[in-house]
């Protein structure tokens, strides 16, 4: 495990408008750790996840992942990091299974696509296009095609979000394997279950700033995750 952290945000602000989604934004998330990012709707975690994976520039502030600013990043830094954005962006008229072999083909070192489609349940629907597929389903293909390239970052939004407790189980032990070997692995959610079962370390994001990070024990305190985020949610007025 390295000191440096593989993500480093350092006074990120991002305007929509007249909208300030991050205003000062500072967190880091290290190699083979889960690092959970919490927040309400709208505070601004798919942001800084876009950011992160260089797909928006910040108006402000520094950004590096594996030492690379992403919005300058070349191709062969892109290979290293893995992203699963809310809503997927697969393509729509291809079978699950063809579409993480083709993906494999863009790497020197894929992960083994058999294992990954057997491990995620995709063989059960492996004759269906992603239009045909389920919101769940099309998440768990979303997932198996950031981890397809075996990235040392990796970005997940929301990977459990609407999964059945199966599949959710399933995915709770791919992260953690993930990260246990060696990945810096960050995952949004909003459930406190998840992250107090997942997390090395909580970022929790209100209000386009972090309002608290640290270890789960840190950030939760005697009272529990719930009842701290619900203090820290309501406490950081916008
Ligand atoms: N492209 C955009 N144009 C205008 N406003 C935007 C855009 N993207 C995000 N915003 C605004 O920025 C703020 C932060 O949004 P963001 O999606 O990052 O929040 P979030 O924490 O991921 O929310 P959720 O939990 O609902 O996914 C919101 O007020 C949102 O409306």
């Amino acid at each position: 495990m390295t000191l440096t952290p593989a993500l480093e945000m350092t006074g990120v602000s991002r305007r929509f408008g007249t909208t300030e989604a991050l205003r000062g934004l500072t967190w880091s998330a290290r190699a083979g750790e889960v690092t959970c990012v919490l927040g309400p709707n709208g505070a601004g975690k798919t942001t800084a996840m876009e950011i992160a994976t260089g797909l928006q520039r910040p108006d402000e502030g520094s950004v590096r992942v594996l030492g690379t600013d992403p919005w300058h990043a070349p191709a062969a830094h892109r290979a290293r990091v893995g992203v699963m954005l809310q809503d997927g962006g697969l393509p729509q008229s291809v079978r699950p299974v063809r579409l993480l072999e083709h993906l494999a083909r863009f790497w020197d070192r894929p992960a083994d696509v058999d294992a990954l489609v057997m491990r995620l349940g995709i063989d059960a629907y492996a004759g269906t296009t992603v239009r045909r597929l389920s919101g769940g389903q099309r998440q768990r293909v979303a997932l198996a095609a950031a981890l397809v390239g075996r990235p040392e970052v990796v970005f997940l939004d929301e990977p459990t979000a609407g999964l059945d407790p199966h599949a959710r189980r399933e995915v709770h032990a791919l992260v953690r394997e993930t990260a246990d070997s060696g990945v810096a692995t960050v995952v949004t959610t909003h459930s406190f279950e998840e992250a107090e079962r997942l997390a090395d370390r909580v970022v929790v994001i209100v209000a386009g700033r972090v309002a608290a990070a640290g270890t789960v024990a840190e950030v939760a305190g005697p009272q529990g995750l719930e009842t701290a985020y619900f203090a820290l949610a309501d406490g950081s007025a916008r």
